[in-house]
């Protein structure tokens, strides 16, 4: 199968078309994110390439999160810079809450992420079908398609989750602790998909407590009270 609608084999172009202009790093310098009265992330510098994966470790309210919604725009620096380049790169993410619809079905909330390509005519309603079918596939979830999300597991409801950020091919991809609930046969195979991100020429930066996690990535981040260490 070929053409735009073409199950992509991993670590090759995008099906939705590629990155113009090309994408560069992910760059924040010297961030400074105070809520509450409290210093979140104090003088945060750090840089991820295209093809890069990046894992940010560290205990519990360390910062990870908030490093994570500050390098995808979810919230704003009180000081410093998150530079994406270019600024339209577009952006995937897997929430730590998941942030799915609970009265949608786990194909629905998938299908979402394709709706902007509706609309501009890239994709059609039988397309977006069809890629959500297969990234379900991807997943594991092939039989869970049509149950709504409030009747799918803990861990069911991850890996949702990561099928809806990755099924827009995300040029950039923040993942806080997407295998959290897995088992370890889901957690192999959910990391292979994010890793291939990143083999396409994407940037990822995950958020995790899991070493072997962590040893699979390019650079390993450690956050302590707000601090980044190497
Ligand atoms: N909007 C907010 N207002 C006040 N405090 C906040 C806010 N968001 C986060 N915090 C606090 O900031 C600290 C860092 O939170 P964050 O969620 O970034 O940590 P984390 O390293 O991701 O933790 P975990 O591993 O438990 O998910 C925590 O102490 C948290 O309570």
């Amino acid at each position: 199968m070929t053409g735009p609608h073409a199950r992509p084999p991993e670590g090759t172009a995008p099906a939705l078309g590629s990155r113009e202009p090309p994408l560069g790093p992910l760059v924040a310098t010297d961030v400074c994110y105070h809520r509450a009265g409290r210093t979140l992330l104090d003088h945060v510098s750090f840089l991820a390439s295209p093809g890069q994966v990046t894992a940010v470790t560290g205990p519990s309210g360390s910062g990870k999160s908030s490093l994570l919604a500050l390098l995808g725009g979810l919230e704003r620096p009180d000081a410093g810079t998150v530079r994406r380049h270019p600024p339209t790169a577009r952006l995937g993410f897997v929430l730590q809450a998941y942030g799915l619809a609970n009265l949608l079905t786990a194909a629905e909330n998938i299908e979402i992420a394709l709706q902007p390509h509706l609309a501009v005519g890239r994709l059609t309603r039988a397309d977006i079908r069809r890629n959500t079918g297969d990234m379900l596939g991807r997943v594991g979830l092939s039989r869970n398609a049509d149950h709504l999300v409030e009747e799918l597991s803990g861990g069911q409801q991850q890996r949702v989750a990561i099928a809806r950020a990755l099924i827009a091919e995300p040029d950039i991809l923040l993942a806080d602790e997407f295998a959290a609930e897995l088992d370890h046969t889901a957690k192999q195979q959910a990391l292979e998909l994010i890793l291939a991100v990143a083999r396409r020429g994407g940037i990822v930066v995950i958020a995790t407590h899991d070493p072997d996690i962590a040893e699979r990535c390019h650079q390993v981040l450690h956050l302590t009270d707000g601090h980044l260490h190497p």
